[in-house]
């Protein structure tokens, strides 16, 4: 049989009678990528839905935990995915980039065992311009005994998730996700309404030569970095020898999803200007997420210094460096963080 005959929901049938899902994973992960559904309705109509631009202006300017300005997009798809999962009946509580603390699931609601983190929408500076955004979304495991999860009960390594996925709204909605049994691809048949298998057990090519980083933070960034992408950028004639394209979406979902159709490296490297906040991305719903999904494509994932999923969480909204992609590409990013010590 095609792939392009199994839904995401035989798909999940299958990887439960594999006893890879229990069946409340198996219904969480169809709530998570039906809320995905309505939010890529919503991104579609962009300025004909009303959806585009800040909340708020000026001192009236709308500011999330992040101390980031909040687009009428962040805050309607965090809407739509508290309010799909606060009625699944599978999750004992929920996180968000967007909100300040962690949220256990009222008693007055059907609860579950599971904890679900999410970045509603990543890549919030391309809404208004029309380039790819997307959901991010990580599955925990509620630890036993736990009824009303504070934020210490989301403290748990990325090595913990249960499940990750994105959802990425471009050309195609595209569903990627691992129970961690592989990453695999889902794309939205609009005109049926469902996910279908596109790319069972995606492959990232161990070896790469496409970098992906913002450029302009360069004079910020650490010395190993700067001597890293320095010999990137000598190509051929520096002691790479070979040649580097170079892209930069600025929505994470959009990087990685380029990354793991055709490999690459992706880089958010600590620097001078968010030093103090640990770097750019977020652990939980960006590094972990995306870092499982790698590692299940044959990727490899590092804050160029630690295998990221390893790193033990201290706040909801910690923040890390992050490198990921081709496994040769990452482990030679991260030899000159070794060598510098
Ligand atoms: O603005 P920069 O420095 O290019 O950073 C882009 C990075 O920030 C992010 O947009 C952060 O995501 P949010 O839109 O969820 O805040 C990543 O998706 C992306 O990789
Ligand atoms: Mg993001
Ligand atoms: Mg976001």
């Amino acid at each position: 049989m095609s792939n392009t005959s199994i839904s995401l929901t035989r798909f999940l049938i299958e990887e439960q009678r594999a006893d890879r899902i229990n069946p409340d994973l198996r219904l969480l992960v169809e709530v998570v990528a039906r809320a995905c559904k309505t939010i890529s309705i919503a991104v579609g109509k962009g300025a004909l839905g009303g959806v585009l631009g800040d909340v708020g202006s000026g001192s009236d300017a709308s500011i999330n935990v992040q101390g980031e300005a909040q687009k009428k997009l962040d805050v309607l798809s965090n809407e739509i995915l508290m309010e799909a999962n606060a009625w699944g009946g599978h999750l004992a509580g929920l996180a968000s980039e967007e909100m300040d603390t962690s949220h256990p699931i009222p008693d007055k609601y059907p609860r579950g065992n599971y904890l679900l983190l999410f970045d509603p929408l990543d890549g919030s500076s391309n809404i208004d311009v029309n380039v790819s955004v997307g959901t991010i979304f990580s599955v925990l495991r509620c630890p036993d005994g736990v009824t009303n999860p504070v934020d210490a009960d989301f403290l748990q390594p990325g090595t913990a998730q249960v499940a990750a996925g994105y959802c990425i709204y471009g050309p195609s909605t595209t569903l990627v996700l691992t129970v961690g049994h592989g990453t695999h691809c889902f794309t939205l048949d609009r005109e049926v309404g469902s996910f279908v298998l596109t790319a069972r057990g995606m492959r990232i090519p161990e070896e790469t030569r496409e970098f992906a980083v913002n450029m302009s933070n360069q004079r910020h960034w650490e010395p190993p970095m700067q001597a890293y992408v320095g010999d990137l950028l000598l190509g051929s004639e520096g002691p790479r020898g070979k040649d580097f394209n170079m892209r930069w979406v600025a929505s994470m979902v959009a990087d990685v999803h380029r990354i793991l159709t055709r490999g690459g490296i992706f880089s958010y490297p600590l620097d001078r200007k968010s030093a103090d906040k640990g770097g750019r991305l977020r652990l939980m719903y960006e590094a972990n997420p995306m870092s499982l999904l790698v590692e299940q494509a044959g990727g490899a994932a590092s804050t160029g210094h630690q295998r990221l999923l390893e790193v033990q969480p201290t706040g909801l909204h910690m923040r890390v460096p992050v490198f990921l992609g081709s496994k040769t590409e990452v482990e030679a990013a991260v030899g000159y963080h070794a060598k510098a010590g």
